[in-house]
């Protein structure tokens, strides 16, 4: 999917939220533990109750490596239900991959051409040739990090590197790259205000931001720094909305709490 049709179905839906697929055997209602495949089960359940509501869904890929050959057949499940059910909805793969060349390119033939997501976040440590094989894929987005929602943040990002921080120097940099319109940026909504400084250097590209919900992020806040006319926001959600129930009715309860957040994005919408 195009960053055009991205924004299309952003203005459809009015909405920009990612609902994320977090999914854990030990969180999941233990009911569902008796199907062949409670994985899916769970995932298909949450997708068919909060498709309306939302334009992206984000398995993070961690938690289908954690249960080996079964998570993988679960994932594969998953985003082959998704292209056939849902077509219009944007993937991501939440992998966080990112290694030298010839690696990098299996990681995203992986990614892009065996499960088909349209996207796939990456990390940046390893620099230029770690991530311009990600970029090669057209019509596929890169979600490189950038300024990451949790407290390990301050580690390394924020560093000072020369007269920028080390988060605006990797964003910087990465526009160089080589297919670099490919590339998507995560930004955590924890630290919204430092949106307002990042739009400066990236003013149109799609920001994936998570961390509202579970984590403590605004929103409000994210909107008020970080919106653009054509919105290029992915607000991402994982478990404030799935476990929002461990109850039969889980998946509809997790629908109400996706309709909330997207009331809450059409009036964010409103003011554009
Ligand atoms: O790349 C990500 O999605 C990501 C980056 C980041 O800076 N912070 C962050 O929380 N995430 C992911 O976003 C999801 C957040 O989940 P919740 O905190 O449950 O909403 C998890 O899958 C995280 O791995």
């Amino acid at each position: 999917m195009t960053s055009q049709e991205l924004t299309e179905q952003i203005f459809k839906k009015k909405s920009f939220l990612c609902v994320g697929l977090d999914t854990d055997l030990e969180r999941i209602p233990t009911y569902l533990l008796s199907e062949k495949d409670p994985v899916f089960s769970f995932n298909k359940a949450i997708i068919d109750a909060t498709h309306e509501y939302c334009v992206a869904y984000k398995p993070n890929i961690a938690f289908y490596e954690a249960l080996g050959v079964d998570g993988w057949k679960s994932l594969k499940k998953t985003i082959n239900y998704l292209h056939s059910e849902y077509p219009d909805l944007y993937t991501i793969a939440d992998a966080k991959r990112g290694d030298i060349g010839n690696t990098s390119r299996m990681y995203a033939k992986a990614f892009f051409e065996d499960l088909g997501f349209d996207s796939v976040t990456v990390a940046p440590y390893m620099g230029k040739d770690s991530v311009e094989p990600f970029l090669e894929f057209t019509n596929k987005h890169t979600i490189l990090l950038a300024l990451t929602s949790n407290e390990g943040a301050f580690d390394f990002q924020t560093l000072k590197t020369g007269d920028d921080d080390l988060y605006k120097k990797v964003i910087k940099t990465s526009k160089d790259w080589q297919n670099s319109e490919n590339l998507m940026y995560v930004v955590g909504a924890t630290k919204a205000e430092y949106l307002a400084d990042i739009r400066k250097i990236i003013p149109e590209n799609f920001l994936l931001v998570p961390g509202v919900g579970a984590q403590g992020g605004s929103l409000e806040e994210v909107c008020k720094y970080g919106i653009t006319k054509n919105v290029g926001l992915l607000v991402n959600s994982s478990r404030k909305i799935i476990y929002a129930s461990d109850s039969s009715n889980f998946a509809e309860i997790a629908a109400a709490k996706a309709e909330a957040i997207q009331n809450q994005m059409a009036q964010e919408l409103e003011k554009l």
